[in-house]
């Protein structure tokens, strides 16, 4: 989608124009296009290898484009980086790795600081505010190895609070997390988008899309829809989506049958 600019009215936070993604002869992604408004959420949905992640590192600028245009917050992803953050999915962090829980998410403030100068304590504050609004205010001084899968997801999320981006980008958050933690990474981004922020999450989890997104982007490779959340979701389109699979609904969440 292309927009013409006008100086009175903001940039929309993402502005996907026909991209294409590649690596190397395999295209992974082909014509995406849609758009996200500052203060609003869009799911990402689509079967395992469907181009979600590919997506996500394109917004990022970490991946070259095929084809067609990504704009972030008016400008080309790598320009508006400092503005962005991202939640990568938890499995793929080492628990090991020796730093305190308030360390990781003193690290969201990295990009505002420099990293040679030491954190100030307005950066300490939103470090400590951060952690509060994921429920875990009081394991600060733990080490981060020693959490919860579900409790690192929030961790990861609070050092992308302390960002204070304008668009977060979160990779499957809800992957074998509790119902506690689910609930508090809902609550981060229902904050998140009151002021005014706007998110994009991968998910194969529909509820996820139906409490915390206003828009979904059905993708398998191409794209099978991109609107408001309930007019999109619809059987027919989410078949179409998963390949042809039988698609089984338990509750709202998808469960492809692999026919
Ligand atoms: N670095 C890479 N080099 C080559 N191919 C890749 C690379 N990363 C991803 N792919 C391929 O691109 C396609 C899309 O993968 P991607 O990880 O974006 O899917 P996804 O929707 O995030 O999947 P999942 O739900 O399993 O995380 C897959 O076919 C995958 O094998």
């Amino acid at each position: 989608m292309n927009t013409a600019t006008d100086p009175q009215v903001p940039p929309p936070a993402l502005d996907l124009d026909e991209v294409s993604v590649a690596y190397g002869p395999a295209v992974a992604l082909e014509n995406i296009d849609g758009m996200v408004a500052p203060g609003e959420a869009v799911a990402l949905i689509g079967p395992n290898g469907a181009g979600k992640s590919t997506l996500i590192k394109a917004i990022l600028g970490l991946v070259p484009l095929a084809g067609g245009r990504i704009t972030v917050l008016g400008r080309p992803p790598a320009a508006a980086r400092r503005d962005v953050a991202y939640v990568p999915q938890a499995d793929t962090l080492d628990p090991e790795f020796p730093i305190s829980v308030g360390q990781v998410v003193l690290m969201g403030r990295y990009r505002r600081i420099g990293w040679l100068r030491r954190a100030k304590a307005t950066d300490k504050e939103a470090a400590r505010r951060a952690l509060e609004q994921v429920g875990l205010a009081d394991r600060a001084r733990h080490r981060f190895g020693t959490l919860s899968g579900g409790q690192r997801q929030r961790v990861l999320l609070a050092r992308a609070i302390a960002a204070e981006p304008r668009l977060l980008l979160l990779d499957e958050p809800f992957n074998g997390v509790d119902a506690v933690s689910e609930q508090a990474l809902l609550d981060a981004i229902a904050r998140l988008k009151q002021d005014g922020a706007a998110v994009v999450v991968s998910t194969h989890d529909l509820t996820l899309a139906h409490l915390a997104c206003e828009e979904v982007c059905l993708l398998n490779r191409r794209q099978y829809g991109f609107g408001p959340t309930n007019a999109t979701l619809t059987p027919h389109r989410l078949r179409a989506t998963y390949g042809g699979h039988a698609l089984e609904l338990r509750g709202d969440r998808v469960i492809v049958a692999h026919s």
